[in-house]
């Protein structure tokens, strides 16, 4: 199987894959690799060996086994596991208001109100939603041979009806690290307003990121709904990033010092990283700190989630450099275009751009391996592409065709 290629054609658009058989697109995932993979760009699935304990289909039992091995891996940890004597208070902050819900909705809500303005804490997401009667079934992706169907679901995130940090005791920080993508502002400029809405009254960001708890020569930064207001629409970062900085330990003393119990940090893998060891530093000195980590990946290769942000602008932008690969190909004799994309390890990037410009003929993604050479090779089709049409204009992202 891992050998013979073929093509899937979409109008204008090929994408060069092999067959490959059920059992090599298993996405189960252990709670580590579950873990690592989302920050390590994990949204990929078919090609990429998982190394899980096998699955017995032939015991009577396996799905409802592996449905509770899925719950307990996506077993929320609470702040009343550290803290179980945490009490909790009823929410400031409510879907339904643009201000901070007041004293007078503290004993609970008129009966005759439907308010509707919680995340229930079992609400669930189903992460699959397609059932396949058959292995075979284009886009297929089983856990078993038979392509039984195995609900496979995550939490709901959103606000809770009950909150353990009183407003008024929060100081929240923000700090952005490592590179930069699109949207860092609109992020810093929503938590802002949302904190605002819950009450809190003080937020700071932390400049160039983790460096920003250790060098004393850069202050923190007030910030309100005022000084974020417009932040949105430039680039870049408000607060300013940076890559290395303080230990763990330094950027514990520097958030007791300065008396900071909510930290969002805004990265990708290293930020988050890092994010995990502040969190489990506070954890071991009994500092109540809740720890938010955002994750920043232009690639929008985390599974769990809708949509990362920045990616729908890299998608956007991609769009020009096609545009103009597409016009210099079409004007040349028997042109080709090239357009390499970010993506190292994901290719959805390159997959929407191609998608959504309509220009493109060859999609060449990290995640579906293909030849170049041979019967069903991208140079083939690229030869046949330039006798039919005339031109081509190829897409690819970073990774392809590198993923053993
Ligand atoms: N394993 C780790 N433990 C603690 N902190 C870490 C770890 N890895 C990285 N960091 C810290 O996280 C910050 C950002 O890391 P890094 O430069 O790797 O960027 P990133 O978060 O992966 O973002 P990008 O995807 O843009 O590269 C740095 O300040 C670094 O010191
Ligand atoms: O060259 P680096 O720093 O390893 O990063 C490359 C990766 O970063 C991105 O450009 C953004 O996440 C990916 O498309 C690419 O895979």
């Amino acid at each position: 199987m891992d050998t013979i290629s073929h093509s899937i054609i979409a109008p204008k658009l090929t994408i060069f894959r092999y067959g490959l058989s059920p059992s090599k697109h298993l996405t189960l995932r252990s709670n580590s690799t579950a873990r690592t993979n989302a920050a390590s760009r994990s949204r990929v699935s078919a090609g990429i060996k998982i190394q899980n304990p096998p699955i017995d289909f032939s015991d009577p039992d396996w799905k409802s086994k592996f449905q509770s091995d899925f719950e307990k891996r996506f077993n929320l940890p609470h702040i009343t596991d550290t803290f179980p004597d945490a009490e909790p208070i009823p929410s400031t902050f409510c879907l339904k208001m643009r201000t901070p819900v007041t004293e007078e909705f503290r004993g609970g809500y008129p009966s005759d109100e439907e308010w509707h303005g919680y995340i229930n804490n079992n609400d669930r997401v189903l992460l699959k939603t397609i059932y396949y009667s058959s292995p075979t079934s284009a886009g297929a992706e089983c856990i078993d041979p038979d392509c039984t169907w195995v609900e496979q679901w995550v939490h709901r995130a959103g606000p809770r009806e009950k909150i353990y940090f009183k407003p008024e005791e929060v100081k929240a920080a923000i700090v952005t690290c490592g590179g930069l993508c699109p949207g860092l502002n609109d992020v810093i400029r929503q938590i802002v307003i949302t904190l605002e809405i819950y009450g809190v009254k003080k937020i700071v960001g932390i400049p160039y990121g983790y460096r920003g708890f250790s060098d004393k020569e850069l202050a923190e930064m007030p910030l309100t709904r005022k000084v974020v207001q417009n932040v949105h629409l430039s680039g870049g970062s408000l607060l300013g990033v940076s890559r290395g900085g303080p230990g763990i330990s330094e950027i514990v003393d520097s958030m007791e010092e300065r008396g900071i119990n909510m930290l969002f940090v805004l990265g990708g893998n290293g930020t988050h990283a890092g994010a995990n060891v502040i969190h489990k530093e506070c954890c071991r000195r009994g500092v109540k700190v809740a720890v938010v980590g955002v994750p920043k990946t232009i690639d929008n290769d985390i599974l769990l989630m809708d949509k990362t942000f920045g990616f729908d602008t890299a998608v956007e932008e991609a769009q020009r450099a096609i545009n103009s690969a597409y016009i210099e190909a079409h004007s040349a004799f028997h042109g080709i275009g090239i357009v390499k994309l970010m993506g190292r390890s994901s290719g959805f990037i390159a997959m929407h751009a191609s998608l959504a410009s309509g220009q493109i003929d060859i999609c060449l993604i990290p995640e579906v391996p293909f030849h170049l050479h041979g019967p069903h090779g991208v140079l083939r089709h690229l030869k046949y592409l330039i006798e039919t049409k005339g031109s081509a204009v190829v897409c690819v992202a970073e990774g392809a065709g590198q993923v053993s």
